[in-house]
């Protein structure tokens, strides 16, 4: 059985960095850039206002500039004045020729159809945004494997970029095992439960902002399984299997998963909840079989599979970093494993909630973390500094 750390470094070294696509600058929130980016425009791309007010050339010694002419955003540049006159501008519009600098409307004093202003309070070229002040044609704008955030999208799109080379997210194929489960919204009969995973991955999923991912419910018999292991570890970039990889006498994953050729990365983890967790690869799609109860299934995909999917779209730091908080409550169970606890955090210290049983949802509806109790852990007390990992 491997580490925690180990198999997280199994999975840094194995899990391939997938195919990037142009994508409609409209969906690239959240996706990483797969090359550079270069600016194909000026941009500003004509000099205009930063003013509402008016466009004179400067001069240095206060004089009455006559207005001639008004200029608005999305004028047309055209219009050339005569030193000593002025143009009314508005902010956006413009600069006109044989003007250079903008006085905003509120320094001015209007006198019939001139206006006057102290010229000492602004220099030549003041309130005027220049062309090509923000970028010039083959500046680097943004460097490859950069993160698009919405000021990403505005940005690409001041420079009229309409699609974007990034990074896609991989496809995602879900496979619920369990003859006991049965959907939500259905009547339960008797040993029967409700599948709680499939909501819970399909929710992780939606939350990454996956788009293209379906869930299948799969009988516990090993012929159906083996062939819908086949086809869906064929067809996604990524399978997520939820129970039947443990040692009992129905758990068939594990034995199709090497039928259909999957290469085992690691099976096995020295952690808790979700030891018999499996990791796999096939032609480079990347397979995680979770162990059924629920919590396995949250900590495993918090902790392995979001991060594998993750680098797969290009992300750098795939690992999510621990915030380090104080104890609100004492820990006393030593062990070999590594302890991944349900826990609430609460003004900057963080209590490990009851009901920490790997089949027991209890806790779900409250907990905002994972405590991070590692192997050997001696017991901790109240005000020891534990890792935390977002839920
Ligand atoms: N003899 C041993 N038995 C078990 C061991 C072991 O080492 N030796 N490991 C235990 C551990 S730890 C875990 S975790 C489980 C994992 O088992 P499986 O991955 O084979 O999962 P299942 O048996 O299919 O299910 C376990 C549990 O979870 C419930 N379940 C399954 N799917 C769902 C679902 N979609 N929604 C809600 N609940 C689900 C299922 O009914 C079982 O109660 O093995 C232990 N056994
Ligand atoms: O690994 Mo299992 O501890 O029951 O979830």
């Amino acid at each position: 059985m491997i580490s925690v750390g180990e198999a997280k470094a199994i999975l840094s070294k194995s899990c391939p960095i997938g195919p990037s696509t142009s994508v409609y600058l409209s969906d690239s929130v959240d996706l990483i850039t797969a090359s550079d980016i270069t600016a194909p425009i000026h941009v500003p791309s004509f000099d205009n206002s930063a003013m509402d007010g008016y466009a004179v050339s400067w001069q240095k010694e206060p004089i009455p500039y006559k207005v001639v002419f008004t200029i608005a955003a999305g004028d047309v540049d055209n219009v050339r004045i005569k030193s000593g006159t002025a143009c009314r501008i508005f902010t956006g519009a413009p600069i006109p020729k044989g003007t250079d600098t903008v006085i905003p409307q509120e320094f001015v004093i209007k006198n019939g159809d001139t206006i006057s202003f102290d010229a000492g309070k602004f220099a030549k070229g003041a309130n005027v945004r220049t062309k090509g002040s923000q970028s010039i044609p083959g500046d680097k704008v943004l460097e490859k494997g950069s993160r698009i955030t919405p000021g990403t999208v505005g940005l690409l799109a001041s420079l009229g970029i309409a699609k974007v080379d990034a990074f896609s997210p991989p496809s995602v194929g879900v496979i619920i095992t369990g003859n006991e489960i049965k959907e939500v919204g259905t009547a339960l009969e008797s040993g029967q439960i409700y599948n709680t995973n499939g909501p819970i991955i399909s929710s992780y999923l939606k939350k990454m902002g996956m788009r293209s991912f379906e869930v299948f419910h799969i009988s516990d018999d090993p012929i159906t399984l083996l062939k819908s292991i086949e086809n869906i570890t064929n067809r996604y970039d990524f399978t997520i299997i939820s129970g039947g990889i443990s040692v009992g006498d129905y758990d068939y994953v594990k034995k199709s998963l090497a039928e259909v050729g999957v290469e085992e990365l690691f099976y096995k983890v020295k952690h808790k909840p979700g030891k018999p967790l499996f990791a796999g690869i096939k032609s480079g799609h990347m397979i995680f079989s979770l162990p059924g109860n629920p919590a396995s299934v949250i900590t495993c995909f918090i902790q392995y599979v979001k991060p594998a999917i993750l680098q797969w779209m290009g992300f750098k730091d795939v690992w999510q970093p621990a915030s380090y908080l104080q104890l609100e409550t004492p820990f006393s169970g030593k062990s070999q494993l590594t302890h991944f606890l349900k826990s609430k955090r609460n003004k900057g210290k963080v209590a490990i909630l009851p009901g920490q049983e790997s089949f027991n949802l209890n806790a779900f509806g409250q907990a905002d973390c994972l405590v991070e109790i590692p192997e050997e852990s001696p017991p901790l007390k109240e005000g020891d500094i534990v890792a935390t990992y977002e839920w």
